[in-house]
């Protein structure tokens, strides 16, 4: 029996900064794990089935990144048929990178049931073969992510102490059409050097999520979300990925606060 808890992502920071011809877009973004997870569970089987609970995952079972992850592995391994047991929690379609992280947690949980002992950086090239987010959820460590997301750089940004709040306004976002509406722009700073040297309480006019802007278009109330965060309190608020969850990180955790969407608050505890 395997067991894994998928985590999710915000992105702190989002820069598309060049159309590549491969139909992709080179990315620069500080991807930062968070304590908002999926459950996971492989067991052998006789045949192959994927079963979910939670939320509802719209796709049919061969379209789900958890049966690609495992007929990769199995194209690769050839490892006996399993039984997968995904119980849905992160919201899809929200930038938090769910889909993406249950794919990387697959690949951890069969070369961990199947002996396979294939080293980090092979798992993060099947994991990039899945998805462009995915090879970050291999490590889940805080990364600048650079090239279409997949190429990871281990960043020593730690929010531990910050509380952070997740706003889902229920919308789902296409990331391809997202991807389609931006006009790449060079980052025009250091990224790294600057999450790396200022308190969050510095990032707000210099740390941009350059998909808001589309979102912001297509849905303009969310403006007030964002507003609602700082009014609430928060040092920082951003869209994560392509949206449409936003977040605010806050120094105390927040009370007495109504949402007029699904709300989650995480106490960030370790790196
Ligand atoms: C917006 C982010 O969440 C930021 O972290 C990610 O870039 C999304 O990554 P992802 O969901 O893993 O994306 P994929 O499943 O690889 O790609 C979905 C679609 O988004 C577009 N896409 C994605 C990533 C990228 N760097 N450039 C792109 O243009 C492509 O049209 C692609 O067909
Ligand atoms: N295991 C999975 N969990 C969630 N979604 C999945 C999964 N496998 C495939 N999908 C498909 O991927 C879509 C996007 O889900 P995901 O949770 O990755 O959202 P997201 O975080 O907004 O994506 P992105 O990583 O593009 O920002 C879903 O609508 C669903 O059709």
């Amino acid at each position: 029996m395997a067991i894994a808890f998928p985590k999710a992502k915000i992105n702190i920071g989002l820069y598309i900064t060049e159309k590549r011809t491969d139909g992709y877009h080179n990315l620069c973004s500080c991807f930062y794990p968070i304590p908002f997870y999926d459950v996971l569970e492989i067991l052998p089987a006789p045949n192959y089935s994927l079963h979910i609970s939670g939320l509802n995952v719209p796709g049919a079972p061969e379209d789900n990144l958890c049966t690609k992850a495992f007929r990769l592995m199995q194209q690769k391994h050839g490892i006996d048929e399993v039984a997968i047991y995904l119980h849905k929690h992160i919201p899809m379609g929200a930038g938090l990178g769910g889909g993406s992280s249950d794919a990387a947690a697959t690949l951890k949980l069969l070369n961990e049931l199947f002996d396979l002992k294939l080293p980090t950086a092979i798992l993060k090239e099947y994991a990039a073969a899945l998805g462009s987010d995915c090879a970050f959820f291999i490590e889940e460590q805080a990364a600048i992510c650079t090239g279409r997301g997949e190429i990871c750089h281990p960043l020593p940004l730690s929010l531990y102490g910050y509380h952070l709040v997740v706003v889902y306004p229920e919308l789902h976002i296409s990331t391809a059409n997202a991807y389609r509406h931006i006009q790449p722009a060079p980052v025009g700073y250091d990224l790294e050097r600057f999450l790396c040297t200022h308190e969050p309480e510095a990032w707000g006019t210099v740390v941009v999520n350059r998909f808001e802007d589309y979102v912001l278009e297509l849905y303009p109330d969310l403006a007030l979300l964002k507003k609602q965060l700082y009014e609430a309190g928060a040092c920082y608020a951003s869209m994560s990925g392509s949206g449409s969850a936003f977040y605010g990180i806050f120094k105390k955790p927040l009370t007495d606060y109504q949402w007029s969407y699904p709300t989650w608050q995480f106490a960030i505890q370790n790196d």
